[in-house]
């Protein structure tokens, strides 16, 4: 699913209402009537609660007092607030002469506004797309008092105040929404934590936008639904054999950390691969042959950490990083291994920040390589804190064209740079899963998927991160959100993939 941006999005509305041979205004009504459904079927205010609709001078207005004429048609006591400032767009006027008379109706003024207690419904149509400047005076007075009272406020397309797609200033006015609406797709700005509490629980409505025109725009970011994933990892053949699948090795653990390696290891199992062998250093021996026995282990002379490279020469990919530590001589793994392989490599956790602490090392990077940092250990690989999440997904995308490698940004929306420019946002996952070991789940099982040569780098890692993150939603029925463990992620890779197998 695209990501579009306000100029898109401007533009895919116009081809919708020349394709279709449809007036915006009928747009309009489509769009209101899907709002007004959700507020029946899935808000179900009570009858006879009050419901504020409050409008800007623009099309988010119009959409306003459309919703307020279906609302009242549907026997709810509603009322209309209109903003003094901005210039009436045809549309809002059409839709304040629908206006039934019987829906009282006025204008705001910010010295004596209405009292809107807390068990009210505040429909949020103020500003949408258009949003042209951060709010001020009037219009950031009244979203200021809306987030005082209490009351359960829907925005309409976009919390009024802030950008689809770009940061406004830190302290500007913007409606904390308890649900955001938005029409046909979501908007970039909904997938950052900087506007978690702006944007409240988000729902798309679909309007039935034009699909040819939205399949053909080229945009910077996508959020990856099932849909568009399903069908993409191939079947097992008949006649399949271990060999079919690969053989991956893991390169991981150190004294204290072993855990690391044994959840990857499991992980990468669970994701389909033909063999794996981890390499532990010796402390790990008995414990990788005892909790995975399904893995070789191999043991590194040393019994803390890791020294020593194994010959490379088996393997169709090479995971590095969970629980390795950051002792010099497993410095000198990791750049052996950059040196000399020409596998595909899935680098994490503490192979992120050697990079990140050895310049060099970073220049040796095989592009192709998949890196799997959290925010923290994004920060430790570009060297410059970002200065917001815009600012960070820019470091994302200028760092995968620089490296010519795929890094994922973890985190509730995990995002995806690829080298050639496009942000990939995943959808799954829930908060349960912020709790030790579960990227040590990810690498595992993204590295099952990179030794699978049946599958490109970019779906590797689309079909990986969605796995995961679905893994942990199939959990929460068994274990709820604080009762969720990195192991309970890896029971639910096997039923994750399987939903995507075509
Ligand atoms: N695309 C779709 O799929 C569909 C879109 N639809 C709806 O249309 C919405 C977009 O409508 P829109 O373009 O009229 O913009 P909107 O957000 O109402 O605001 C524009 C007005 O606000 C003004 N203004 C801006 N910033 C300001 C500020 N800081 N302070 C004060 N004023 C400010 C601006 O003035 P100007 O910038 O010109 O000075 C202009 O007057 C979209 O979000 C959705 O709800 C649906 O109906 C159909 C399907
Ligand atoms: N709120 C959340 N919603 C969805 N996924 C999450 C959330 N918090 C964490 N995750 C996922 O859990 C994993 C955590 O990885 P990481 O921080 O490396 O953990 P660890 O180092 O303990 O293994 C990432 O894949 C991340 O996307
Ligand atoms: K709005």
């Amino acid at each position: 699913m695209k990501l579009l941006s306000a100029a898109q999005t401007r533009a895919l509305d116009q081809a919708t209402i020349q394709n279709q041979q449809i007036s915006s205004a009928d747009l309009m009504e489509r769009a209101a009537t899907a709002v007004t459904n959700w507020l029946l079927d899935e808000l179900q205010p009570a009858y006879g609660i009050a419901i504020y609709v409050f409008c800007g001078p623009g099309n988010n207005g119009g959409d306003g007092l459309a919703v307020a004429r279906q609302l009242y048609r549907a026997g709810y006591a509603v009322q209309v607030w209109l903003l003094k400032t901005g210039k009436h767009s045809a549309d809002f006027t059409h839709n304040r002469q629908q206006l039934p008379a019987e829906i009282p109706c006025q204008e705001l003024d910010p010295d004596k506004l209405p009292a809107v207690t807390a068990d009210a419904v505040v429909v949020d149509a103020l500003f949408g797309t258009g949003l042209s400047r951060p709010l001020e005076g009037e219009a950031a007075v009244v979203v200021k008092y809306l987030n005082e009272s209490g009351a359960t406020v829907v925005a309409v397309d976009l919390p009024s105040g802030l950008f689809a797609d770009a940061p406004q200033p830190a302290d500007s006015a913007v409606i904390n929404a308890h649900y955001t609406l938005s029409f046909e797709l979501p908007k970039l700005a909904f997938l950052l934590p900087q506007n978690a509490k702006f944007v409240g629980d988000w729902r798309r409505l679909p309007i039935e936008l034009d699909q040819e025109v939205m399949h053909n725009v080229a945009v910077d970011n996508h959020f990856v639904t099932a849909d568009e994933l399903r069908g993409c990892l191939p079947k097992r053949p008949k006649f399949g054999h271990k060999g079919t699948f690969g053989h991956a090795l893991l390169l991981a653990g150190s004294r204290g950390k072993i855990g690391a390696a044994v959840l990857a290891s499991r992980a990468c199992l669970r994701g389909g691969v033909g063999l794996l062998t981890t390499r532990v250093p010796a402390v790990g021996y008995n414990i990788i042959q005892i909790s995975d026995p399904e893995a070789m282990c191999l043991a590194d002379p040393n019994p803390d950490f890791l020294t020593e490279l194994p010959d490379l020469q088996p393997y169709d990919a090479i995971g590095i990083g969970p629980g390795l530590g950051q002792h010099d001589s497993s410095r000198e793994v990791l750049r052996q291994l950059l040196e000399t392989t020409r596998v595909p490599l899935v680098i994490d956790a503490d192979a992120l920040n050697l990079l990140g602490a050895n310049p060099d090392l970073l220049a040796l990077l095989p592009p192709g390589s998949l890196l799997t940092p959290h925010p923290k250990e994004f920060e430790r690989l570009v060297g410059e804190p970002a200065r917001d999440d815009y600012h960070r997904l820019d470091q994302l995308r200028r760092f995968a064209a620089r490296t010519r490698c795929y890094c994922v940004l973890k985190g509730a929306y995990t995002a995806l740079a690829t080298p050639d420019g496009p942000l990939y946002f995943n959808s799954t996952g829930n908060p349960g899963m912020a709790t030790g070991g579960s990227g040590d789940v990810l690498t595992g099982l993204l590295l099952a998927l990179r030794a699978d040569k049946r599958l490109s780098p970019l779906d590797a890692a689309l079909l990986g991160l969605h796995a995961h993150g679905r893994a942990g939603d199939l959990t929460l029925p068994h274990t709820g959100h604080a009762g969720l463990l990195a192991s309970d992620i890896i029971r639910f890779i096997g039923p994750a993939l399987e939903e995507l197998v075509g």
